[in-house]
């Protein structure tokens, strides 16, 4: 028998090193004195099965974060990697295939198409990445997610927590390099959050996924393996193992250091 060799890595899921790294991220709003610098340098790795949870004061960056991560916009400077390849300097062609192909999102308000069934939706970013369209993946996706013979239905037709299960098999279909999660249970209440959330950290232990989620739920970023903490457009600290007590507090403490600063600026 030949000797087994490890499978080479591929371009598209090389296999080493983090699954996103951002490397001196910065981003400026607008120009001259009323420039906003929404990033001032950010720096971090999100390695490969992991889950992390992203907190911070309104306006600490979190969104911008989000959008330069998943190359929904431009850092102004710095680099970010997506599975080893730099996307920063990619055109828009290829940019809008990269988050079709190998980024994954979910969204508060679950963002289905109300015209497509279930399995549609699931399917669309195949579709719209002009793939092959693995039905019998997309349904196993929907078992996975508990929406097993859901398949037929119209969105409109699901509850809210049933249409964000949609939104994660959607977000799954391709087996991403990472799943970008903004609010995800903003929008559910206590009990199917919880469930959502559930979903969220079965994909990453079951299915191997990397989740990044924006919270302001300290309940729902101790879901996370590890949660890190914006402020004023800089990681300003990370906790690993995350309890609700601990990041309640940290994020208390953050939001009024970030007040005692807005309230002794000029108006
Ligand atoms: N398109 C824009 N034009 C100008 N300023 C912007 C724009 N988007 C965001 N900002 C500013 O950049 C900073 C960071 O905004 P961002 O939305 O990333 O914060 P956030 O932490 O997600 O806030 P929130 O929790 O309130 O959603 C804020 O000061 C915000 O006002």
């Amino acid at each position: 028998m030949a000797p087994r060799r490890d499978r080479e890595p591929t371009p598209q899921h090389p296999g080493h090193g983090p699954a996103v790294e951002l490397r001196a991220v910065r981003r400026t709003y607008g120009r001259g004195e009323g420039a906003v610098q929404a990033l001032r340098g950010v720096d971090l790795a999100l390695p490969r099965g992991s889950f992390t949870a992203v907190m911070g004061p309104s306006g600490s960056g979190k969104s911008t974060f989000l959008q330069c991560a998943a190359g929904l916009d431009r850092p102004g400077a710095g680099q970010v990697l997506l599975g080893g390849q730099e996307i920063t300097g990619l055109n828009e062609d290829r940019l809008t295939k990269l988050r079709r192909t190998r980024v994954g999102f979910v969204f508060q308000s679950f963002n289905l198409l109300p015209s497509l069934t279930v399995l549609q939706n699931v399917l669309l970013p195949q579709r719209l990445a002009g793939q092959r369209q693995d039905r019998q993946r997309a349904r196993d996706l929907l078992a996975e997610v508990g929406l097993d013979g859901y398949g037929g239905r119209r969105p409109g037709q699901l509850s809210g927590g049933q249409q964000q299960r949609v939104a994660i098999a959607r977000a799954l279909i391709n087996r991403p390099e990472v799943v970008f999660a903004d609010e995800p249970t903003g929008a559910l209440d206590t009990r199917t959050a919880h469930d959502v959330l559930a979903l969220l950290r079965r994909a990453v232990d079951a299915l191997g996924a990397t989740v990044v989620m924006v919270t302001h739920d300290p309940v729902a970023a101790s879901r996370a393996d590890r949660v890190l903490f914006l402020a004023d457009g800089r990681l300003a600290g990370e906790l690993a193992h995350p309890d609700p007590g601990t990041v309640a507090d940290r994020m208390t403490a953050l939001t009024a250091a970030h007040d005692g600063r807005f309230a002794g600026a000029p108006a």
